[in-house]
């Protein structure tokens, strides 16, 4: 497999320095040249495989550098049913993702595919166990240290401490957005006494702590000589890993495959979404990919319009689908590379515009009038539509989500076509968001018994201003080298 930057970088790397390297050298995000193509006998020879088979088959097109039967044995330890039945109690858990289908709504099967029942109750688990798992291998086959910097709006902060606890060689400095996620995710990630877990509250919004993680990893010196890599969807390896539940969820959809299926992806940071772009490029019979933003509608925006507008921190929302306000969404840059034909010095110049000029317009570009190729609608959510939604698919199918699959459950009701089944992810469960539960049926939701008491734990958080500088010190520090 050969990965190139976005940005034009061609560094000749493998899957693992691409999954200890992160962010390019250019400032890009790393692709592979060519998707490889999926049949249709191929994806029908994968219909009945576990989930573990399934991520096997699927990641061995892309992990190149990691002998077959270790691969094996890494996804099989990582997607086994104890681990991914948190929080639920059916009988479906071998599928680690299973649909939990609603109803039929205008003529078609409306689902929920469930991500959300890892160890932090968040679809990040999904692939974030796994990185844990690659990363101890890669790191211990090498005899080498990481240093994990992260960004987190509340979810991948979580799933990434929970991942890399107690890791043999393997530290992570998780920033987050100071009094901007719920209490659960608050207590989830600062509850933890883990001596290789630092977590950095700033005073700012996630695309601020986004920018700082970039801005470490664009300092090679710094980078290298602090050995720094990341768990943020700018890996490679997050995006891969979630392609996998893509063609789980069509193969448990479906019985044939020319079939076609829908997915609707709760959005924020392009990464989920990215995933399910990259199923269909690979030929995963996918026919709408509904992204569905809560009110920081960044994406929606240039969905609907073509044009790119990233907002500054200051102009984005605090909203109760708080794992969502994110107005630079990273992992847009892979799709666009691929919507402007791969050409990255064009992709480096648009980012560039982001920067400096606050974003791009393709309105009139005939890249963008071709946009349909790709599958792509979107659509929009608030807080009153989430209150609704989580209001009505109690009432009408039992069924309690949270505020983030709320958005995508509105947003894939507008998008609906006859006989195509249409997926929500469920990104996350309702536990974490309890309020915004509570106000809409008037209850909090049901706790799994490893987290009742969470609030109360003692909590380990350092607080700084959104410095650069300031991060660069505190993990100098820490890292000791
Ligand atoms: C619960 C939840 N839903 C949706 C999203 C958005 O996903 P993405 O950032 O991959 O677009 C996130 C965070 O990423 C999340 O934590
Ligand atoms: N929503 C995420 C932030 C985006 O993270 P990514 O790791 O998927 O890029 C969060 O909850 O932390």
């Amino acid at each position: 497999m050969h990965y190139i930057s976005t940005r034009g970088h061609n560094a000749n790397q493998t899957f693992s320095q691409i999954l200890l390297g992160g962010l390019a050298a250019d400032g890009g995000l790393y692709l592979p040249s060519k998707y490889p193509k999926i049949t249709p006998a191929q994806l029908d020879a994968w219909r009945g495989l576990s989930y573990a088979d399934l991520a096997f088959e699927v990641l061995s097109l892309y992990c190149d550098d990691i002998p077959k039967e270790d691969l094996k044995a890494l996804v099989q330890k990582t997607y086994t049913a104890q681990v991914y039945c948190n929080g639920r109690a059916d009988d479906r858990a071998e599928d680690i993702t299973p649909i939990h289908w609603l109803g039929d709504e205008q003529g078609t099967r409306l689902g929920l595919l469930s991500l959300s029942n890892g160890p932090t109750l968040a679809f990040k688990d999904m692939a974030m166990q796994l990185l844990g798992n690659l990363f101890e291998y890669t790191l211990n086959k090498q005899g080498q240290e990481l240093n994990i910097l992260g960004a987190t709006s509340g979810d991948t902060g979580s799933a990434a401490e929970y991942a890399m606890r107690g890791k043999k060689g393997v530290r992570v400095f998780m920033l987050s957005p100071n009094g901007k996620m719920s209490p659960f995710q608050v207590a989830q990630m600062y509850s933890l006494q883990d001596e290789n877990i630092y977590n950095i509250a700033i005073d700012g919004v996630f695309d601020d702590a986004q920018d700082i993680v970039k801005g470490v990893s664009n300092d090679h010196a710094y980078k290298a000589r602090h050995k720094i890599g990341t768990v943020n969807s700018i890996n490679w390896a997050r995006v891969v890993a979630q392609v996998v539940y893509y063609f789980q969820g069509y193969l448990l959809a479906t019985k044939t495959s020319h079939e076609k299926v829908s997915f609707c992806v709760p959005s924020g940071n392009f990464g989920n979404v990215c995933a399910g772009h990259i199923a269909r490029m690979m030929g995963l019979p996918i026919e709408k990919l509904v992204v569905a933003t809560n009110e920081n509608d960044v994406l929606d925006e240039f969905f609907k319009t073509g044009i790119y507008r990233a907002r500054k921190s200051a102009e984005t929302f605090h909203t109760t689908s708080p794992s969502m306000d994110i107005s630079k969404a990273s992992n847009f840059e892979r799709f666009v590379y691929d919507l402007v034909g791969q050409d990255a010095a064009r992709t480096a110049q648009m980012f560039k515009d982001v920067e400096t000029k606050g974003g791009f317009d393709l309105s009139n570009d005939p890249a963008y009038k071709d946009i349909a190729k790709y599958g792509f609608v979107s659509g929009k959510s608030t807080h009153a539509n989430r209150l609704d939604t989580i209001r009505d698919i109690h009432a009408k199918y039992s069924v309690l989500i949270d505020t983030h699959t709320a958005d995508g459950v509105k947003v894939a009701r507008e998008n609906l076509q006859k006989d195509i089944p249409m997926l929500v992810l469920e990104t996350a469960l309702p536990i974490k968001f309890a309020e915004t539960i509570e106000e809409a049926i008037g209850r909090a939701p049901d706790r799994p018994a490893s987290f009742v008491g969470i609030e109360d734990k003692p909590q380990r958080v350092t607080v700084m201003p959104a410095d650069l500088n300031q991060v660069k010190d505190f993990v100098a520090k820490h890292t000791g080298l």
